[in-house]
């Protein structure tokens, strides 16, 4: 699995930062009607195809079935509502959220592409009901998790790459360090720089 995994909240961003070399790409749009959702995934997917990166469209599962997206990442409280049986009939392929063990359970029975924890570091996205997990925490799912890649998010910088990977992560996930930098372009290429020592 590609180690770098970049999380983007607009397509603005999809096409400003794949040129970089980015090879795997979210699309995690929140709060915007279900027209410009559609609209961004659509121009999405196109520039992703054009430039050989996968895009993996965050939580609007439908949306990629219609306009033939090839992935998705699906949260808890996504799954309870997303027809995993016709994503996969699709060929979607999927990755699932897990934060706790009872999650990671019910995320690998549905034979997922990849299981992601977090947040591994405190991260100032979101909210979330759960606590940084920590390096260990990384060692332990990659030991649960099998043969399924894992990917670790929350709170991630370039400086923090090597004890992540080191400690078992398949790929890690950023939104924040990338969204926050002064040089968005120049930060990614540190990103893929270092995920690729
Ligand atoms: C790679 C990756 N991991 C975790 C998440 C979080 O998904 P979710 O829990 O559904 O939360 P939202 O991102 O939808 O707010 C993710 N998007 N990507
Ligand atoms: C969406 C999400 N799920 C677990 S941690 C997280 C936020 C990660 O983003 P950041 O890189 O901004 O800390
Ligand atoms: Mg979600």
């Amino acid at each position: 699995m590609e180690r770098f995994y970049l999380i983007t909240g607009h397509v603005a961003q999809v096409e400003l930062l794949v040129p970089q070399g980015v090879k795997l790409v979210q699309l995690r749009i929140k709060d915007q009607p279900k027209a410009e959702v559609t609209r961004q995934i659509a121009r999405a997917r196109d520039f992703c195809a054009v430039h050989g990166a996968q895009l993996v469209v965050n939580d609007y599962w439908q949306v990629a079935l219609d306009l033939r997206c090839s992935f998705v990442h699906l949260g808890q409280e996504d799954m309870e509502t997303a027809d995993l049986a016709a994503l996969r009939r699709a060929g979607i392929r999927y990755g699932l959220s897990t934060h706790d063990e009872t999650e990671l359970d019910r995320a690998l029975s549905h034979d997922p592409t990849y299981v992601a924890l977090g947040p591994v570091f405190p991260t100032l996205l979101k909210k979330m009901k759960w606590g940084p997990q920590g390096l260990d925490r990384i060692t332990q799912w990659k030991a649960m998790a099998g043969t399924t890649p894992l990917v670790a998010i929350g709170g991630m910088t370039p400086e923090r790459l090597p004890g992540v990977f080191s400690a078992g992560a398949d790929s890690v996930a950023v939104v924040t360090d990338i969204r926050t930098a002064n040089d968005p372009e120049a930060r990614t290429r540190e990103w893929i720089r270092t995920c690729a020592i």
